[in-house]
C-alpha cells in the first residue's frame, strides 16, 4: 500500500556509509529523507549479498522474522526498501549510534561496571526468553551481534541464521552452511549441526565471558580456543579438533580479575 509505515521509497533513501558485513549482507547508514532537507531519521539498511551462499529467499526470511519481533531488547525493523524493478530489497532498520558491543566494550572499558555488564546479561536473557516464545533460535549469538542503544540497553540483532523450531521436535538441524561461527557453537551443533534453545543459551555463555573480558580481542573465543587447539591444525579439522577439547571438558579461562561472585556463576557452566 503506498501509504504503507514500512514502505521506504528508494529515491529518498540516502548513502552515508558502510556499518558492516552480516552473515549474509551488509548493512549500511542511510538517511531516508523524503522532504531532501536533511530532516529525514537515520536507518541502518541491510542489504543481501546476492553473491554469497545465502539466497533472496533466506533474505526474505530474515525480514519477515525480524517484522514479526517486537521487544525492547531485540532491534527494531522500521520496514523493507525495493529497488526498481523489484530485483532485490533492502531491509530498513532503526540506526543505533553506539554500535556494537564490541566496539563499545572496547572504547568504554573503564566505565563499565561489572554490575552493568550484569544488566546487559539480563537484557539479553530477556531478549532470548522472548525469542524462544516463538520457537526461534538465533543460532548466531555474539557480542559481535549485540547493539548498545544507550549505556544501560543492548539489543539483540543480525537474525540472518535464525530459525524455527518445528512443533513437532526439540531442535532444528541444519544442513552445513557456510563459514560457522563454531567457537560459538554448543558442541552438539558442531558435532550434528543441532541448533535448540539449548544451543542458544552455550552461546549467551560465550557472551557472558565475552562481557567480562571487555570484549578484549585477546581474549577472543576464537583465539582461546585456537590456542588450546594449538595451531598444529592437523588433518581433522578445526571444528574436530574444537569438539575434542570441549569433549575433554576444556572450557573458556575465567576472565582476568573476574569478581568472585561472578566467578562463581563461571563456576556453574
Ligand atoms: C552487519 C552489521 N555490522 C555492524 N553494524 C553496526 C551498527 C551500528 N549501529 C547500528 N544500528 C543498527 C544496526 Cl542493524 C547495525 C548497526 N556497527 C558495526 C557493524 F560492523 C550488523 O548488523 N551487526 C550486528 C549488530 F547490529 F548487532 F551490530
Amino acid at each position: 500500500a503506498q501509504h504503507d509505515q514500512t514502505l521506504f521509497e528508494e529515491r529518498h533513501l540516502r548513502y552515508i556509509h558502510p556499518l558492516g558485513k552480516g552473515n549474509f549482507g551488509s548493512v549500511e547508514l542511510c538517511r531516508y529523507d523524503p522532504l531532501g532537507d536533511n530532516t529525514g531519521e537515520l536507518v541502518a539498511v541491510k542489504k543481501l549479498q546476492p553473491n554469497k551462499q545465502s539466497t533472496l529467499e533466506d533474505f526474505k526470511k530474515e525480514v519477515k522474522t525480524l517484522s514479526i519481533l517486537h521487544c525492547d531488547y531485540i532491534v527494531k525493523y522500521r520496514g523493507v526498501c525495493y529497488s526498481t524493478g523489484r530485483l532485490s530489497m533492502s531491509l530498513v532498520m532503526e540506526y543505533l549510534p553506539n554500535g556494537s558491543l564490541i566496539g563499545y566494550m572496547e572504547n568504554n572499558r573503564h566505565n563499565v561496571t561489572p554490575r552493568r555488564m550484569l544488566l546487559f546479561a539480563s537484557q539479553i536473557c530477556k531478549g532470548m526468553e522472548y525469542l524462544q516464545t516463538l520457537r526461534y533460535v538465533h543460532r548466531d549469538l555474539a557480542a559481535r551481534n549485540i547493539l548498545v542503544a544507550s549505556e544501560s540497553l543492548v539489543k539483540i540483532a543480525d537474525f540472518g541464521l535464525t530459525k524455527v523450531i518445528p512443533c513437532d521436535k526439540e531442535y532444528y538441524r541444519v544442513t552445513q552452511p557456510g563459514e560457522s561461527p563454531i567457537f560459538w557453537y554448543a558442541p552438539e551443533s558442531i558435532n550434528e549441526s543441532r541448533f535448540s534453545h539449548k544451543s542458544d543459551v552455550w552461546s549467551f555463555g560465550v557472551v557472558l565471558h565475552e562481557l567480562f573480558c571487555y570484549c578484549d580481542t585477546n581474549s577472543n573465543p576464537k583465539r582461546l580456543c585456537m590456542q588450546e587447539i594449538g595451531h598444529n591444525v592437523q588433518s581433522p579439522s578445526i571444528s574436530m579438533q574444537l569438539a575434542n577439547i570441549l569433549k575433554n571438558n576444556w572450557r573458556l579461562p575465567a576472565p582476568p580479575n573476574c569478581q568472585p561472585k561472578v566467578c562463581s556463576l563461571y563456576m556453574i557452566q
